[in-house]
């Protein structure tokens, strides 16, 4: 039986996967792709930040791929073939783009032959409709090389990848000599050298080929993902599935990548003025950095709220701030996810909430609260914006 060919796509905490994914669902080529987008916290973001158009057929997962119990890839892709069994969906292959901070190796070995005992049926008609045809893994030539550095889940995405695309190229620190580009991509060749490495930015990227169906093969990626994939399915023998602790707000941390990482979100049903949304953006570019790790958002400005702004910062990368032409669909509140490495996450919520709607006097104080949770130099740059004495 003809099997349907899933990639996965992957790549660290904003390093271009949802602007590739969007790309993609532009191309006519793609048009038989079925989406999925997994997305961790209780506030989803990913999927409006993707322009699905009419007839594509994407599902939205919550809850880390790699982590969540009980196979859930294996239950959107059954989720999909009914779909298509039910309500003439059509698709012939299958994209799904993980979370950043996921580690590939439980997701392969859910999709792989050998790999995750099936649980029940359930997974065997999975495993038997659809078989991975790739791993692509972005890597963006802004933040990459701190990612692998501090975050062992960046050098396995890596390691597992059978294409690699660096991303952000355009952002070259010396677009002449390309020097930091060229110096990340014999990174990535010592790290991965069986994958081939392209420029997302380069203007004959063959954006098309990544999808393009090929055997996936971990045993030509060399020793250390075959031991990675072993040692998944040691673990998962030993301890069952890795759930999550409670996280914020009900929100899951990340027991496979370290308990020091953390998400927290702000909803706002009013829409933002314009101080409170500079307040905010100034206060972003003060703090991000490797301990704020990433937000990303819709903002609703009071004076234009037909048409949000989508904000993003990647480590220490704050993104200029892009308008949409309006809403992806009928809710229109602000809605942020920021994921943060050793900060606690309720006096960093109560910060950037205050810096969003409160004056300078709130905002001291819940900058008081924040105190213990970030580098001193940011907490009294922080402190300098609102005019107080750090604490
Ligand atoms: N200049 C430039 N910016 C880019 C490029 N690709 C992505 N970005 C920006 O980088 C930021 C993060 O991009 P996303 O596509 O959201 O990254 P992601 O990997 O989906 O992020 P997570 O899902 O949070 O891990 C956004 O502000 C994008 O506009 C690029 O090639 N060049």
């Amino acid at each position: 039986m003809h099997r349907t060919p899933v990639f996965l796509l992957t790549g660290f905490l904003g390093a271009g996967k949802t602007t590739l994914l969007n790309r993609l669902v532009r191309d006519p080529a793609f048009a038989d792709t079925a989406l999925v987008i997994n997305e961790f916290g209780d506030v989803a973001i990913d999927h409006d930040l993707v322009r699905l158009g009419e007839g594509r057929i994407a599902r939205t997962t919550t809850g880390c791929l790699c982590c969540t119990a009980g196979g859930d890839i294996r239950a959107t892709l059954n989720d999909l073939l009914h779909a298509r069994s039910v309500g003439g969906a059509s698709f012939s292959r299958v994209v799904v783009e993980t979370t950043g901070l996921a580690d590939p190796a439980p997701i392969v070995n859910q999709l792989i032959p050998g790999g995750a005992a099936a649980g029940g049926l359930r997974d065997h008609v999975v495993a038997a409709r659809f078989a991975l045809a790739g791993v692509v893994t972005l890597v963006d030539i802004v933040t990459g090389e701190l990612a692998i550095e501090g975050h062992f889940e960046a050098a396995k995405q890596i390691a597992f990848a059978d294409r690699l695309v660096l991303t952000k190229t355009d952002l070259a620190r010396d677009p002449a000599s390309r020097r930091d580009v060229e110096d990340l991509r014999q990174r990535l060749a010592a790290l991965n050298p069986a994958a081939p490495i392209g420029d997302g930015g380069a203007a004959d990227f063959d954006l098309a080929g990544l999808f393009r169906p090929r055997a996936y093969a971990p045993l030509a990626l060399g020793e250390d993902v075959t031991g990675w994939l072993a040692l998944d399915a040691a673990i998962r023998a030993e301890q069952g599935e890795g759930t999550h602790p409670g996280g914020t707000s009900g929100t899951p941390a990340f027991t496979r990548h370290g308990a020091r990482l953390r998400t927290f979100s702000i909803v706002r049903d009013a829409a933002v003025g314009p101080q409170g949304f500079r307040r905010f953006l100034d206060l972003l570019g003060l703090v991000a950095g490797p301990r704020l790790l990433r937000a990303k958002g819709l903002v609703r400005l009071a004076e234009t709220p037909d048409r949000p702004v989508v904000v993003h910062a990647v480590q220490h990368a704050v993104f200029p701030p892009v308008r949409l032409e309006g809403w992806p669909d009928d809710d229109r509140r602000s809605r942020l996810v920021f994921i943060t490495d050793g900060i606690e996450p309720e006096p960093a919520r109560r910060l950037f909430a205050v810096a969003l709607d409160g004056g300078p006097a709130p905002l001291a104080r819940a900058l008081a609260g924040f105190g213990t949770g970030v580098a001193r130099a940011a907490r009294s740059a922080a402190g300098r914006l609102i005019g107080i004495q750090a604490p």
